[in-house]
């Protein structure tokens, strides 16, 4: 038995994917099986390197580090062809970094003097990954010029102290835009970490901040508001097998060296990372942050915040398998806004680890399900007898809505606020509102328990803009009453009085001594769930460690409304962090992107009552500037994007791989049609459905959340688009302000779906919430 960890490699062509694949199984059986060939090679100025056979024509290139240990482990550099392995092998080497204990990939100079072999640091090791841009020319800029890093007060010392190679840091310092700094770090730069922490510094990171985000301080040093001057003992030594070991654990070498665990799950790790042509890096590369993110224990509720495509879902997934992992046992949910999304995360699930257990509610496992299928489930399961008054207390429906049947399966009509708001003609028109009555229900009446006139005219209505004086409380009331009265009538409820008596039901479970159905609980999207969802999340889970863990982008809430946890009494103090690096979008489509949240007098807040601040949020990958296409008719959009998609899939992009995002269903039925007319055949991904392989993939801009496209395009973003209220001249002032955050949400989350190319088009005027310029 041997252990292999997977190092920076070249892609391999297909024809020697599977020889070296099998190679890489064999050593793990027996690393000594005559076939295989493991040598070392005469003249290698690191003597732990070595070549194996993989066929007749290639070798692979191996570090084996064993010490003391009983078995080997053997670091895989990549398969070569023969002269060029040998090459490869006679100086490549992995060091320590001693600055800062990262392992490295470096190639050995040989020595001019009997001195030792000094390392330099290997800029082929950049070619390894699929993900990995192509070199990109370095062209003229057109911004302002100035040293990047030297303007935000750092200097060559500060780089080096962190641990940056010499010659890498020198040329950093000289750098003078930040897209030739993008360049550097995706072409030159030694290892993963410089790669990502110098542009981290550019963009503002602090020499600190870099510390803790690559595992350099920890976090404990960190809160203790300890500086953590670097660790040299911590790096230990070069030559001693254990210690080389030890640092490529460390979770910045981890960025590019990955140890492939025994059994099925890493043997199908190992085969996707070197057979599959798509092989998807967030498997296996997770920055040092996602990783703490995802297996660090937290005591108590946890709050993950960052950019759309920082990785919050591949943190989640990561969790998810983690705490499987460490606990056999125990009763996993992972959830997210609706079934949709949630399908999205199963699929991921399962390919990043298929062999964990998918269990039901309350099983041991990992339940993946929509917030409101778990809602339904306890519902169902618990039936409406429980739900209903007992004997001697009053049952969860009760507590919740007031003395009325338990029959509360059934939906409440989406008129039902209309209807109610009719029977009570005194109130004042700003307030005789669906929207209103929503919200008022929703953020306030309901987390209260509120079932009484007097508790209602008591009630804090913190965050809520409109204020009410208690005659007008009166009248709020009697609407609120006549909904409640027709809903038992019809023996329904609506998904959030449904969250709420689940919720209700479960803490009164406890109560009667019996157990909640999870153990953990993970929630993607959490910016978009009601205080009743939450509340319901919340019942879920018994306080406690790795108790409940929320991903949100404040950013991205196209649904809810802001919702403060701590008002819940869902306590995160202190157990809050960010994500930084966008992997999904190019450095201009994220400007872009980031250009429509940016207006005056808008700002967006998140589930602890903060601002949120994009500052810092960044990419590593450059691409061409977002295109925009103001045009003169609807006809010549359908005839541009016509042409776009044609010229995309001649250049040989995948036609579901081209999403075209619409502001409604209606818009996307006409655009298909008019694509099939021009000759394109498309297809309306519209709830449940998936992309069909083949057929160019048209969603509305809501239905795009939680996807991905290396094209999209922004179809029909008009000035007249309706994107939030159909009717805004009648909306209130905040009604309006609160669209406005809404559209916006839209627009960003649609804008953050494109991998590589983004294109904008519209006729007449573009919507005003879309920046004048490029990114
Ligand atoms: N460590 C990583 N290495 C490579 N790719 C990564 C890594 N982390 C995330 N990605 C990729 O970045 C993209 C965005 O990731 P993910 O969907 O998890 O982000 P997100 O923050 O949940 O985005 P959104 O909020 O927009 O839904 C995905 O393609 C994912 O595979």
């Amino acid at each position: 038995m041997a252990q292999i960890i997977l190092g920076p490699h070249p892609k391999l062509d297909g024809s020697v994917k599977k020889a070296a694949y099998t190679f890489l199984e064999k050593i793990q059986t027996d690393d000594s099986a005559p076939g295989l060939h493991i040598e070392p090679i005469a003249g290698s100025l690191d003597p732990r390197v070595r070549t194996g056979r993989v066929d007749q024509f290639y070798r692979a290139v191996l570090v084996k580090l064993q010490g003391q240990a009983d078995t080997a482990t053997y670091v895989y550099l990549g398969t070569y062809p023969h002269d060029e392995a040998i090459a490869k092998a006679k100086t490549s080497s992995i060091t320590i970094n001693p600055l800062n204990g990262v392992a490295e990939l470096v190639t050995l100079t040989p020595p001019v003097s009997p001195a030792a072999a000094t390392p330099t640091y290997d800029p082929s090791v950049r070619a390894r990954s699929d993900e990995a841009p192509a070199a990109a020319p370095r062209r003229p800029s057109t911004g302002p010029e100035y040293p990047v890093l030297g303007s935000r007060g750092l200097g060559l010392s500060d780089l080096r102290a962190l641990g940056f190679a010499e010659e890498f840091a020198r040329a950093a310092m000289a750098i003078r835009t930040q897209d030739d700094l993008l360049d550097l770090a995706a072409n030159e730069a030694p290892a993963s970490w410089q790669g990502e922490a110098v542009l981290d510094l550019a963009f503002g990171a602090s020499v600190a901040e870099v510390r803790l985000r690559y595992g350099f301080t920890s976090e404990a040093e960190q809160e203790d508001g300890d500086e953590a001057t670097p660790d040299i003992e911590l790096a230990g030594d070069p030559a001693v097998d254990s210690d080389v070991l030890r640092a490529l654990e460390r979770p910045a070498s981890r960025m590019e060296f990955q140890l492939i665990d025994p059994g099925a799950a890493g043997n199908e790790e190992l085969r996707a990372a070197i057979e599959d042509g798509d092989f998807a890096a967030w498997r296996t590369f997770l920055h040092p942050q996602q990783r703490a993110y995802a297996e660090r224990s937290r005591n108590g509720a946890f709050r993950l915040t960052g950019g759309a495509g920082t990785g919050k879902t591949v943190v989640l997934l990561h969790r998810a398998r983690h705490l499987a992992n460490q606990d056999p046992r125990a009763r996993l949910v992972l959830t997210t806004f609706n079934r949709t999304l949630a399908n999205g995360l199963r699929t991921q699930l399962e390919s990043l680890d298929a062999t964990l257990t998918p269990a039901a509610l309350g099983e041991a496992g990992v339940c993946v399900a929509g917030v409101d299928q778990l809602v339904h489930r306890v519902l169902s399961s618990a039936g409406e007898q429980a739900l209903g008054a007992g004997s001697s207390q009053q049952g969860a429906v009760q507590r919740v809505l007031g003395d009325r049947t338990p029959r509360i399966l059934d939906s409440t009509s989406p008129s039902a606020w209309v209807e109610a708001i009719a029977l009570v003609p005194e109130l004042p028109a700003h307030l005789a509102r669906s929207a209103f009555f929503e919200a008022e229900y929703g953020l306030v009446i309901l987390p209260a328990r509120i079932t009484k006139v007097e508790e209602y005219l008591a009630a804090r209505r913190p965050g809520r803009g409109v204020a009410l004086t208690r005659s007008m409380r009166r009248l709020v009331w009697q609407v609120v009453s006549h909904y409640r009265a027709s809903a038992a009538a019809a023996g329904t409820t609506d998904w959030d009085e449904k969250a709420l008596i689940a919720a209700t039901f479960l803490d009164g479970e406890v109560a009667n001594g019996r157990q909640r159905p999870a153990d953990h609980v993970l929630v993607d999207e959490a910016q978009d769930l009601t205080p009743s969802r939450l509340l319901f999340l919340r019942a879920l889970v018994s306080p406690g460690r790795n108790d409940l863990f929320l991903a949100e982008d404040a950013h991205q809430r196209i649904y809810g409304r802001p919702v403060v946890l701590s008002r819940l009494g869902i306590a995160i103090r202190g157990r809050s962090r960010r994500l930084w690096l966008n992997y999904r979008t190019t450095l201009q489509n994220l400007r872009y992107a980031l250009g429509v949240l940016e207006a005056e007098d808008v700002a967006f807040e998140d589930t602890e009552g903060e601002v949120v601040d994009t500052s810092g949020y960044r990419s590593s990958r450059r691409g061409p500037s977002p295109r925009r296409l103001g045009l003169r008719s609807l006809a010549e959009e359908y005839d541009t994007v016509s042409d776009l998609a044609r010229e995309w899939i001649e250049a040989g992009v995948e036609p579901a791989d081209i999403g075209i995002l619409c502001v409604s269903t209606y818009a996307g039925t006409k655009l298909v049609g008019a694509l099939q007319e021009r000759g394109v055949a498309a297809k309306l991904v519209d709830r449940d459905a998936v992309p069909s392989t083949g057929l160019v993939t048209v969603m509305t801009m809501h239905r795009a959340k939680g996807m991905e496209f290396p094209r999209a395009v922004l179809f029909g973003a008009n000035a007249a688009a309706t994107i939030g209220a159909k009717d805004h001249s009648t909306l209130t002032e905040d009604e309006r302000a609160e669209n406005d955050l809404l559209v916006r949400s839209v627009l960003y989350v649609a804008a953050t779906r494109a991998r590589d190319e983004l294109v904008v088009i519209w006729h007449g005027e573009p919507h005003p919430a879309l920046p004048a310029v490029a990114g």
